[in-house]
């Protein structure tokens, strides 16, 4: 079948692709394809494709997105762990009076390591063993600043509103940061590690929140998590509150990064606020399934690059977490004992509107790219987005809107009342 030049197999469009690839092989799979960027690859004629990926993937710097190789043995591990390994370059314009700010950030993205009944300990000691050849290959690729997904150290129990899963909680420096404080070391690393945060200090009240760990292995401080979902079956509210801990940007030996948690990204003034603080990248470390997020996902993250003039790294679990017992999601549809798919496509977003192909939908999978923080002020400069943002009259607006007497300012149509009336 031939479309407007574009190639469409009768086999594709039955659900089989062209290089014989069955759309049913892989529940989670793009059709048979890690992603959706895989298939348009090997579906489209490579003038079609590069079209489509100007569209999809934007440009940087007038042309499209460079991969970088990297060297062994980062490959072997990639193969060996069987986790998805991606690299890219956003370049900035070269400047007169600075000098370039190149920085290389990676994003890790896992699933769980074993069923969700094994005993705990183990199940969060099989998750470290996981990742590590991860970080490794990341720290052997010489990333600077590394982001793991939201509660990494963790099935994402939340679902099942049992307290039992509070036990998964750790202080500041507890073991699964202790354990990352010894990779910061060794490999010269900033990590930003999210996890359930049990504050032994406040009463073991617990939080969602990301440790900052410098690349001298000291704890540089911790976010948490800013809003916290009620939707689906994202009952985190049960957990924990809303975090006390405002817009920190945390300044590293790499660069300016905030860390905007999961259901966050929705929030247009939270990406904001990190901005506004100075943010040079903010990570998105989430945790979020296939029905309820997938066509938002590429959107929110991208949009925040654009609008603050910074990059963005998106994390998303990946996997189907079983648990013991059923559950309901309060809407009549029937109990079930998972969320649903937690689809990764982790990827990046830079301020001139361009963005990386996404990790896979379904494997494990580290992200790379280096980055140019100098792009950041060049978009600042070209868009003026800070200078015409008009501040003060929101400022007002959201002053007004808080007080309880709060009247929306809606002109009517006369003429709407006047025919109501009639
Ligand atoms: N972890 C989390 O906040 N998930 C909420 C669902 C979403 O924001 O997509």
């Amino acid at each position: 079948m031939e479309n407007n030049n574009i190639l469409i197999t009768d086999d594709a469009a039955n659900g089989k692709l062209n290089d014989g690839k069955d759309a049913t092989t892989n529940n989670a799979s793009v059709c048979g394809y890690d992603s959706l960027h895989q298939l348009l690859a090997a579906n489209l004629k490579p003038h079609i494709f590069q079209e489509v990926s100007r569209l999809l993937l934007g440009l940087n710097c007038g042309k499209p997105l460079q991969t970088i190789s990297l060297a062994e043995p980062v490959n072997s591990l990639s193969l060996e762990h069987d986790f998805d390994l991606q690299a890219f370059r956003f370049h900035a314009d070269k400047e007169s009076v600075r000098e370039p700010r190149i920085v290389r950030v990676g994003l890790i993205q896992n699933s769980i390591a074993l069923p969700t009944t094994a005993p705990f300990l183990d199940q969060k000691r099989a998750i470290l063993e996981k990742v590590k050849p991860i970080i490794d290959a990341a720290g052997a690729s010489g990333v600077n600043i590394l982001c793991l997904q939201e509660a990494w150290m963790m099935p994402f129990a939340f679902c099942t509103r049992e307290k039992r899963w509070c036990e998964f909680a750790e202080p500041i420096d507890g073991e699964s940061t202790r354990f990352l404080q010894d990779l910061a070391i060794r490999y010269n690393m900033v990590i930003v590690s999210s996890i359930l945060e049990r504050d032994v200090s406040h009463g073991d009240t617990l939080w969602n929140t990301a440790v900052v760990i410098g690349n001298h292995g000291n704890i540089i401080g911790k976010h948490r998590k800013n809003h916290i979902p009620r939707v689906g079956d994202f009952n985190e509210s049960t957990y924990y509150m809303e975090g006390n801990t405002g817009h920190p940007v945390f300044e590293t030996a790499y660069g300016k990064i905030g860390i905007n948690i999961c259901y966050g990204r929705h929030h247009p003034l939270n990406w904001l606020a990190f901005g506004l603080n100075g943010a040079e990248i903010v990570f998105n470390p989430s945790a979020t399934v296939g029905e309820l997020s997938e066509p938002m996902w590429p959107i929110e993250a991208r949009n925040a690059a654009i609008a603050n003039s910074y990059f963005v790294g998106s994390i998303n679990r990946v996997g189907t977490e079983i648990f013991p017992n059923p559950f309901t999601s309060g809407d009549g549809k029937p109990q079930h004992t998972d969320f649903g798919h937690f689809y990764g496509s982790s990827h990046f977003s830079a301020p001139d509107a361009s963005c990386t192909p996404s990790l896979s939908r379904f494997r494990d999978g580290l992200l790379i790219s280096d980055m140019d923080l100098n792009l950041c002020r060049q978009l600042k400069d070209k868009w003026g987005f800070r200078m015409t943002a008009r501040y003060e009259l929101y400022a007002k607006m959201l002053a007004q809107y808080l007080k309880p007497d709060f009247e929306p300012q809606v002109i009517s149509d006369p003429l709407l009342h006047k025919k109501k009336a009639s």
